[in-house]
Order: structure tokens, then sequence, then C-alpha cells
């Protein structure tokens, strides 16, 4: 049996005093009372009789102190089971309109209306209150037992309504709950399809390829693929739904990336790898692929997803870049930072195999002429057509590389013997002899060598090339278009140059120098109508320092400019000196470099030297060298002739030398010819030379040019240039570079000859 809430409260409303007095008597448990009860108990099973039933009896006396008694039970929390109402209670409310009010109160409040008769009809009353189930109608007079029955099941009811109801509160909130719990598992269930459809979606929309294999089918075969999959591999999902995605690789199955692929698909974890696929059409991509299993709830591989991506643009620009990186933009070919990597192997290789390496460092003759007077373009059109001459000339297993400039070296790997690279070095001279045509110029790209060889030269790349390097300079110096190999004492003598170039520049700062002056005899007249100006160092601790060891250093690192400023006011202003002295239209001449020729405005120095001498222009005489005009342009003949201008004379140094061509003599406005002093010493000798000075005299001639021989020792040497009509002579013979005061007491000879009256 459940435990029933129990309330035995009951409210009395009745203005008649005894009626009160009964009700309290009747519900007062009787003897009488107990015994029906048990009868009930027994005809009902119901052990309510058992309990002792005490019912809780309130009195009011108007219907509205019943409604007060009714409110204040409902607020104290203890509402009563139900009321006794008369119907008749003069001067207050009737029954009916109590009733009413107290259900307004307490609409769970069951009554019982008491009444010897009505005003009301029944069915009236019954249809305004509405309530039949809480209203029964008790007649006077009353029966003791039905009072009492009628207040103990009415009470019953209470509690039993009370029940139900919570009951049905609590069946009401279980439906509640639920109908909560299942709508929220359809909002669940919708989000999950919702997420699910969103996801196949971004699939569907991914740029990159999705594939899913299913793992647990033989050959794992692709289970569904994106439309991504068909742009990048051009095959429709028809064509591999069922297939091993190995149908992509063609015929290239050996790529290490896939082997990373099929180990991860084996080992059942995540796999990438970068690997060359073939589309539908044949053609390459480059495949990025991203490979993750599926596991189910019991942590089994079921699938596996697979990324793949088409690199191939990304792929070809980074090679594009380490192309870049490794070549020289203009030729194409290595540059040196992959020269080095192919140094470094040959050198290894050859250390395994005991075999030679040959590094040929090739340096252009006069590249920068070329550029200087034919302007870029042309300087990067003769590079280029070179090195496409160079590389085919090469063998495929040699490498040529530009570093840069004029300089390129050709890399010999696994040559047997020295001989292997004089022969290659020999190639190399021939290949480039021929001369170029770069738009419309014909050009000579004559090229110094030097050569070095691993293991006798150096074991390191940095030392084969820093040698071959040398060799290179060795070969320049020894007069060009030529090879030399390298040899310990070409470092030495670098570091000597290295040394003496830094005395340089404290002998420009301390002025070290001096001028020493070679006579010039006139071979017609008998007389020293000039002299040559020619450089001393004087090294505080060195000694002298000959002009052959510092000028070519003074040229490389440009120092030659200042000295060549140093040298041309010294000289002018020590000829304007003996020309105020001595009156004897001494000419003066001066060596100009061809850096200085290039970078300085020469006719403005000149000019501005003369000014500052006081010196005339006809008393001046420039040397130049073969090599500066050997690019002749329009620049280089302009200069020249502005210099020409203010009368000062130019003559072509060393003459025999270098590429002594007649032919381009014409276009400059030279004066005079020097025959450089290697002819003259075979002279009387050698017929050669002879037929050769004899040309030269003849040719300079023609060309309105008068002629110099330089080193003249001999007195034969000096016959035979009289007998040939040469118009000047220096040398030995005739007097050695001295200092300008030692001239003194020529000038003074040459002085009285001229003041004394010849003889009759
Ligand atoms: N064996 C022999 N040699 C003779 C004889 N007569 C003269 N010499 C030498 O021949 C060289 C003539 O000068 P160079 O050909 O212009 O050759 C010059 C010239 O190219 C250059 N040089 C000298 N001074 C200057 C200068 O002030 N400026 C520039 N740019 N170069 C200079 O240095 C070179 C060498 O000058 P030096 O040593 O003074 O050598 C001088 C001179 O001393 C002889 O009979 N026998």
């Amino acid at each position: 049996m459940m435990n029933l809430p129990t309330n035995r409260r009951i409210l009395l409303i009745d203005d008649m005093p005894s009626i009160h007095e009964d009700f309290r008597k009747l519900l007062a448990v009787s003897s009488d009372a107990m015994d029906l009860l048990d009868d009930e108990a027994l005809l009902f099973g119901d052990s309510a009789a058992a309990e002792q039933i005490e019912f809780e009896l309130d009195s009011a006396y108007q219907g509205q102190e019943g409604l007060s008694r009714v409110q204040q039970a409902l607020q104290q929390g203890r509402p009563y089971a139900m009321a006794f109402v008369d119907m008749r209670m003069p001067p207050g409310w009737d029954g009916v309109e109590t009733i009413e009010r107290l259900w307004q109160a307490d609409p769970r409040l069951q009554v019982v209306i008491c009444t010897a008769y009505t005003d009301h009809a029944w069915e009236d009353v019954l249809r305004r209150l509405d309530a039949r189930d809480r209203l029964l109608v008790l007649k006077k007079p009353f029966d003791t037992i039905e009072v009492l029955q009628l207040a103990r099941t009415l009470v019953m009811k209470w509690s039993l309504s009370l029940q139900a109801q919570s009951q049905m509160d609590g069946l009401e909130a279980a439906v509640r709950q639920r109908t909560r719990e299942l709508s929220d598992e359809v909002q669940a269930r919708r989000q999950a399809e919702l997420a699910l459809r969103v996801r196949d979606r971004a699939i569907e929309a991914a740029v990159n390829a999705i594939m899913i294999t299913d793992h647990l089918r033989a050959d794992q075969p692709i289970e569904y693929v994106n439309p991504a999959f068909e742009r990048i591999t051009g095959y429709p999902p028809q064509e591999v739904l069922g297939r091993n995605a190995r149908f992509l690789q063609g015929d290239e199955s050996e790529q290490p990336a896939l082997r990373e692929i099929a180990a991860a698909v084996r080992e059942e974890r995540e796999g990438h790898g970068v690997f060359r696929n073939r589309r539908k059409d044949g053609s390459a991509f480059w495949n990025e692929l991203h490979i993750a299993p599926v596991r189910d709830a019991e942590g089994a591989v079921t699938h596996f997803v697979g990324v793949l991506n088409d690199v191939t643009a990304a792929r070809d620009h980074q090679q594009a870049l380490e192309f870049q990186a490794r070549h020289d933009a203009l030729t194409g070919l290595p540059n040196r930072l992959m020269l080095r990597d192919r140094l470094d192997q040959a050198i290894a290789h050859a250390r395994r195999m005991q075999e030679r390496v040959g590094v040929l460092w090739l340096d252009l003759d006069h590249f920068k002429f070329v550029n200087d007077s034919y302007g870029h373009p042309v300087g990067d059109g003769l590079l280029v057509a070179l090195s496409t001459r160079l590389r085919e000339t090469m063998r495929r297993s040699d490498t040529v590389a530009r570093l840069g400039g004029d300089e390129f070296v050709v890399l010999l790997p696994g040559i047997h013997r020295a001989c292997d690279a004089s022969a290659a070095a020999q190639k190399v001279l021939d290949a480039l002899a021929p001369p170029f045509e770069i738009d419309g110029h014909l050009l000579h790209a004559s090229t110094s060598v030097g050569v070095s060889l691993f293991p006798e030269d150096g074991d390191s790349s940095e030392a084969l090339l820093m040698h071959a390097d040398t060799a290179m300079y060795r070969a320049k110096h020894d007069g060009r278009n030529g090879f030399q190999f390298y040899s310990r004492e070409m470092s030495e003598q670098a570091r000597e140059r290295e040394t003496l170039a830094r005395a340089l520049h404290t002998a420009v700062d301390e002025n070290q120098f001096e001028l020493h002056y070679q006579p010039k005899l006139d071979l017609g007249s008998g007389r020293v109508t000039g002299v040559e100006a020619l450089i001393r160092w004087r090294h505080p601790a060195l000694g002298m320092v000959p002009p052959s060891s510092f000028i070519p250093i003074a040229e490389e690192t440009g120092l030659i400019v200042d000295i060549g400023d140093w040298v041309l006011r010294t000289a002018c202003a020590q000829a304007q000196a003996w020309q105020q002295r001595w009156q004897l239209g001494l000419s003066v001449a001066v060596n100009v470099s061809p850096r200085q020729f290039r970078q300085h405005d020469l006719p403005a120095t000149v000019r501005r030297v003369l000014d500052d001498s006081g010196l005339a222009g006809g008393l001046l005489e420039l040397e130049l060298t073969e090599s500066l005009l050997m690019h002749q342009t329009d620049a280089v003949i302009e200069t020249l002739r502005s210099i020409k201008s203010m009368g000062v004379s130019l003559a072509l140094d060393d003459f025999g030398t270098g590429f002594s061509s007649l032919s381009y003599l014409r276009r400059f406005p030279l004066d005079l010819i020097k025959i450089d002093r290697a002819f003259v010493a075979g002279l009387a000798s050698i017929e050669a030379d002879e037929a050769i000075t004899r040309a030269i005299i003849g040719m300079a001639h023609a060309l309105g040019m008068a002629v110099v021989a330089e080193g003249v020792e001999t007195p034969e040497q000096l016959a035979f240039l009289q007998a040939h009509r040469c118009d000047a002579a220096q040398g030995y013979l005739l007097g050695r570079p001295m200092a300008a005061a030692a001239l003194d007491a020529l000038w003074q000879a040459q002085r009285n000859r001229l003041d004394t009256p010849p003889a009759h």
C-alpha cells in the first residue's frame, strides 16, 4: 500500500451553532463508527479503518468567514480536504455563492451542501457550480454514519486525487522530458547530416584530388574520387573506380617516393611523397600525395584517404630557381657555385681512381675594350657566342663554367697526364681563334689560359682554382693568347705582386717616384731632338723597382691614373724648364697607359698640364700602346684628334710586338711609330728582323709617319737604321735613361754647337 498524503481537515460553514456542536460530536471517533469502518474493511479489504481517523474540524458561521479560513489554510500550506456548507446562512452569502467563492480560492476543495431544502433547483445549482465531482448534497436531518462516511470518503478522495494529480504531473514531466530528449536527438541527427553534407560538398569542391581506397578488399581498389581527380588526371570516376591507383604511375614505378607510399599503406600509417604520374593523355605531372588510414570503431584500418595535388608548376618554378642559382644568367653555363660542386666531385673521384683533374682558367684578352668600344650588348653577344663555341668544343664530360665578367673555367675530370690538359688548353685557344661576328662587327677574342692540375697543384677546389688563376695571369703577362701551367714560383710571384701593390699605394702617397729621361737622336741631323720620360720608383727598402714590375700592377689597381698624371706634369715642367734655359726645342715623350687613356679625360688633362707648365704642345709627344688602338672606335679617334689639335704628337710604342697591323694604323692620326727593341736587337744579324724593320720603315713613311728605333745598342744596328732611313733612334748606345740634371752637360754641348758658326 502506497503512502497517501493525508489531510483530515474539515471546515463546517453553518450559521447554526448547534449544527457545529452536532458535527463535533459526530466526527469524533465513536465505537460505532469504528465498527462500521471495520465492516467496510472487511468488505473492501482496505485497512483504512485500522488507521486512527482523527478529523480536524474547524467552524465558520458565515460564508465570508469560511472563505477566510480556506485562504488562511492555503497560506499555511494545510488546505482543507472538504467543507460542509449550509445552504442558507442569513444574513451572509448563501451556500451556492459561498461555494463559488471557496472554489475560486481553492479549486480542490470538496464541498458537501447541507440542506433541508433549497431555494435553487438542483440542476441550476449544479450547472452554476459546474463541479459535480467536487460536490455532494447532504440532506437534513443528517444521518450519523452518512456524515461520517462522507467525511471519510471525501478525505480519502482528496488524498487520492492529490496522488493521482502528482502521478499525472510526474507522467507529464516524464513525457515532456522524453519529448525534449527526442527532439534533441532529432536535432543532433539533423546537425550530423548537415555536417556530413557540408563535408561531402567540401570534398566535391576541393581543388585537390581526393581518392578513397578500400583497404579490406584485395588490391585495395579505388572506391571514390572527387571531381578534382578527373580535372588533374583526366580520368573520369567510372574509369578508375574498382582499380588500384598504380595505373597513374605509367611505367615509372621505380621512384623512391612511391616506395614510401607503399610502405605507409603496408604499415597502415600516414604517408607523403612527390613523384611523377601520368595523366590519361600520357602527359606527365608531379603529384604530391598525402595518404591517411581510416579506422573503424575497433581501430582496424578499413580505408585509405589520399589527397593528390598537381605540383608541376611549383616544381618547375623551383627547378628554374635552382637552375638560376647554379647557372650564369647570360650564357646558361654553370656558375661558380655549380663549378665548385663539380670540381669537388671530380677531385673525390680522381682521388679514388688515382686520376688527375685539370682546371683551365680562361680570361679574354682586351674584353673591356669590346664592352667600352661597342657597348654592352655586343660584349654580351661575344660572351654568349664564345660560350657556345667552348661548349661545342669541349667533351660532354667536361664542365664549361662562367665565373662572371670575361672569366671562364673549363673543368677536365678524370684525365691521366698533364699533356691531356695542355691539349685541352690548346683546343680552347684554337676554338676561340677565328673571329666572332657579333652585330656586324668582326671581333677577336684571344684568350689567356692558366692550367692547374690535381693532385700536383692542390688537393682542394679552392687551391686548384686559385692556382689556375695565377697561371692565367702569367699567361697574360707572357704575351696573351697562350696557356701556362701553374708552378709554385707563380704563387710566390703572385704574393710578391700583392706586396708590391700595397707598397705602390704608399709610393703614390709619399711620392717615391722619379723621372729619368732617355735621349732620342735624330738620325738625319745627328742631334738629340728630344727625350723619353721613363718613370723610376725608388722604394725605401727595395731600392729601384723597374717599371716592368710595377706598371702592370699600377694598371690593375688603377693607380696608373694618378701616377700617369704625375709623370705628365713632371715631364712637361722639365721640358719647359729646359726650353727656357737652353732654347733647344727639345720634345719630351710620355708613356700613356691604356687604363689612363680610358678612365681619364685625357685631352682635358693634357690641356691643363700644358697650360700649367707653359710648354708648347709641339714639344710634347704621347706614346700609346698597340692594345689601346686595337679596338679602334670613333671615341678613341676623337680623343686622339683633340689631343693632336693642341699640337701634341702621337707615337705608337713597341710596334711589332702586338697585332702590328699596318692597315689599322691608317685610321689613326699617328705621327710616328717606335719599332720595338726586339727587332732592333736582331738587326745586322737576323735577316727576318732586318726585313721586318725595312718593311715597317717603308710602310710608315708611305703613311706619312716618322719611325723611331728603340733599344739601339750597337753601331751596326745604328748603321743599319741610318742606311734604311729610319728617322730617329734611342738606345744605350746613344744614351741611357738618366736624371734630368745629368742631361745638362749634353744640352750645354748641343747649345755650344749651335752657337758656334760652322767652320768653312
Ligand atoms: N735592353 C735595352 N733597354 C733599353 C735600351 N734603351 C732603352 N731601354 C729601355 O726600354 C724601355 C723603353 O720604354 P718603353 O718601351 O716605353 O717601355 C716602358 C714603358 O712601357 C713603361 N714605362 C716606363 N715609364 C712609364 C711611364 O711613365 N708611364 C707608363 N705608362 N709606362 C711607363 O715601362 C717600360 C719599361 O721601362 P724601362 O724599364 O724604363 O725601360 C725603357 C728603357 O730603359 C737599350 O738599348 N737596351
